[in-house]
């Protein structure tokens, strides 16, 4: 579903990404590992089309969106569903208007077909008809990213992108988000690709793990396969959580 070959990116004399491949199969989700910098979301950026690469390809769904132009990339984009680090919802609008949103914008929908899928989606996150008409302010943190969830999936997209979807929530909220991403890729077909910083999050959720480092990927393959790396850099990174907590 993403095949990337050869990625580079630059900014100024800043080489960021020096080499990237990475193929993400159908149905899978991938968690991309590496420290602070390292270029984990320039690398995302590419996936939709907001940064041009200074050489290589990205292949979406058979399509390279490298070559695109707007009009392309707006279609292309429909493919995916975005979740951020904030949970990134509108605050002026309740529960329901930020998941019909997405349906608003680019399906012509009546107000009944809009009712069953919010309802659907909210159903998968666990969440009850209550929460409907709350504001975002009124939810707690793990209940906002289930919303944003809700919302990425509403379109019934082929890939969702997650930009460290746990970070700063406590490790029993953290697991119940792990078990959204996982309902949405099981229920949906869904191609995940997530970033974290969250190594127990990412042993929960990957089918396969990236680890990013100095521009390239220094191992991709199972959750044990990186973490029985021999590379020294992703042996210290491993080290460093597996060490503390087995
Ligand atoms: N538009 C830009 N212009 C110049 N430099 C940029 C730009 N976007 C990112 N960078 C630089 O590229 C590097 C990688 O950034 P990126 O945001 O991808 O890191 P990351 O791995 O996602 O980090 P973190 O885990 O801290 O979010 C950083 O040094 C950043 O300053």
């Amino acid at each position: 579903m993403i095949e990337i070959v050869d990625l580079h990116k630059s900014f100024g004399d800043y080489q960021v990404l020096t080499g990237i491949n990475l193929c993400v199969p159908e149905g899978n989700t991938c968690v991309i590992l590496g420290g602070s910098g390292s270029g984990k979301t320039v690398l995302m950026k590419h996936m939709i089309g907001l940064l041009k690469p200074d050489k290589g390809q990205v292949v979406i769904d058979g399509e390279d969106v490298v070559p695109m132009g707007a009009e392309e990339l707006e279609r292309m984009r429909r493919k995916f569903g975005m979740v951020f680090q904030a949970a990134a919802l509108f605050d002026s609008m309740d529960v329901f208007e930020n998941v019909a949103f997405p349906l608003r914008e680019h399906s012509q929908l009546s107000e009944q077909e809009i009712r069953k899928l919010v309802r659907e989606k909210l159903d998968l996150m666990g969440l009850p008809k209550t929460v409907e008409d709350k504001f975002p302010a009124d939810l707690s943190g793990g209940m906002r990213k289930r919303v944003g969830l809700a919302r990425a999936i509403v379109m019934n997209p082929k890939i969702v992108l997650y930009d460290e979807p746990t970070t700063g929530l406590d490790p029993i909220t953290t697991d119940y988000v792990d078990e959204m991403i996982l309902a949405a890729q099981r229920e949906l077909g869904i191609t995940s690709v997530v970033i974290s910083h969250d190594i127990a999050s990412a042993f929960n959720i990957a089918d396969q793990i990236a680890f990013l480092s100095k521009g390239i990927i220094l191992e991709q393959g199972p959750p044990e396969q990186v973490r029985a790396s021999r590379h020294p850099t992703v042996e210290v990174f491993m080290q460093t959580w597996f060490g503390k907590n087995d």
